[in-house]
């Protein structure tokens, strides 16, 4: 798959760079959940519409994915979407119920009821909404910072089907891989192959990195990560990035496995460039285990955001001494809450920018 447009010539490369490892002026930072509802220009544009009826409007995804980038000089953006556009492309209803986050009004109960879901998805026809507001949002960027498109990984996606939404246990989904191991992995094969042609697509479009959220690695344990995770995240950046090589296009690729600590060593030999860390993990520790053969990104507690500038300034400073100024980006250890406000998340950038340029002429 060549991509066949033309783009605006990007003009801060620190992302990219520090994805690959490279030497940065500063250390790049984002924030996961960047475009949400903390903002309140993005509460105003949601405001009555429905939220997947949003993530299929080209033009909305466009504005609320550059929303955060006009009060914030963050380093990428991330496209607005959500990981379960694929349960929908393959059949399954999903609305998102205010007060309560996503639901499927039909889970997945029994292995037979993978026979409704579509054998081969048309991933253009299907998902070609997200590709379209990729490539608008990547012109109206004008080359400002680099874009992310993202996905859910196969077991995340694999718990949301089958729980039906949000659950603190899983019970339902892990029942499944300890009953139903074959079918699991008939799941989890299926939803890779969503998967890859779906990135694939998301970087034909304009995407010029890529993140795999794995945001429910916490449930299981390293056992049954090893069989039911592990495997197919790998498989993922494998294939991504055999199509890519063929185009020869490079797209950094980061996966973030939510809780996961226990996986970390194998995380950082799984073909991506990038492990995103939760703020469970000590950045030192983080990088003694992954023994500098990955960049690293996260890992401030987002709940530090409500502590007083002058705090969230010391924070930083102690996390980017602990991870180092090289092959790091900035980040949080999972998303923003709504009732962050966005005056901290400010001087949390701020924050970023200011002690890295420092360390760094040190
Ligand atoms: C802003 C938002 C999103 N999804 C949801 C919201 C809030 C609802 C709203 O705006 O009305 C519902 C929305 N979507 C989801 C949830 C979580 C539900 C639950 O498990 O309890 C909610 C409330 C599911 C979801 N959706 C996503 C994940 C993976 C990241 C993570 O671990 O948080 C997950 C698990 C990805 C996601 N989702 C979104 C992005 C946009 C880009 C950005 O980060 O700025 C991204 C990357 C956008």
């Amino acid at each position: 798959m060549f991509c066949l447009h033309y783009f605006p010539k990007l003009k801060n490369d620190a992302f990219l760079r520090a994805c690959h490892g490279q030497e940065t002026n500063h250390v790049p930072v984002w924030c996961m959940r960047q475009a949400g509802r903390y903002l309140p220009e993005f509460r105003e544009f949601r405001a009555g519409k429905d939220f997947f009826e949003t993530c299929r409007s080209p033009a909305a995804c466009c504005e609320l994915t550059l929303q955060p980038l006009r009060r914030f000089p963050f380093d990428a953006a991330i496209i607005f979407s959500d990981i379960l556009v694929i349960p929908q492309a393959m059949g399954m209803d999903v609305q998102m119920v205010a007060g309560k986050g996503p639901t499927f009004p039909e889970p997945l109960k029994e292995p037979e009821d993978l026979l409704l879901l579509q054998p081969k998805v048309d991933v253009n026809k299907e998902l070609g909404y997200v590709f379209k507001a990729i490539t608008l949002t990547r012109h109206k960027l004008d080359g400002k910072v680099p874009l992310i498109g993202f996905t859910g990984a196969p077991w995340t996606l694999m718990a949301y089907m089958i729980e039906g939404g949000g659950s603190t246990t899983h019970s339902k989904a892990k029942r499944w891989l300890y009953r139903h191991p074959e079918a699991s992995h008939k799941l989890l094969k299926m939803l890779t192959d969503v998967i890859v042609e779906y990135l694939l697509g998301q970087v034909a479009a304009g995407a010029q990195a890529l993140q795999v959220f794995e945001s429910h690695a916490g449930c299981l344990g390293p056992v049954e990560f090893q069989e039911f995770s592990l495997p197919y995240l790998r498989d993922i950046a494998r294939k991504v990035k055999d199509q890519l090589k063929e185009s020869g296009q490079d797209v950094p690729m980061i996966v973030f496995a939510k809780d996961g600590h226990y996986g970390l060593e194998d995380l950082s030999q799984s073909h991506y460039e990038v492990v995103g860390l939760d703020w469970t993990i000590d950045p030192r520790s983080a990088r003694e285990r992954t023994g500098g053969k990955v960049s690293l990104q996260g890992n401030m507690d987002p709940c530090a955001l409500y502590a007083p500038k002058e705090r969230i300034s010391e924070i930083v400073k102690k996390m980017l001494e602990g991870f180092g100024t090289r092959g790091y980006i900035a980040n949080l250890g999972h998303g923003l809450y709504p009732d962050m406000d966005p005056e901290n998340v400010g001087a949390f950038v701020e924050a970023v920018h200011t002690h890295s340029r420092h360390l760094n002429l040190k």
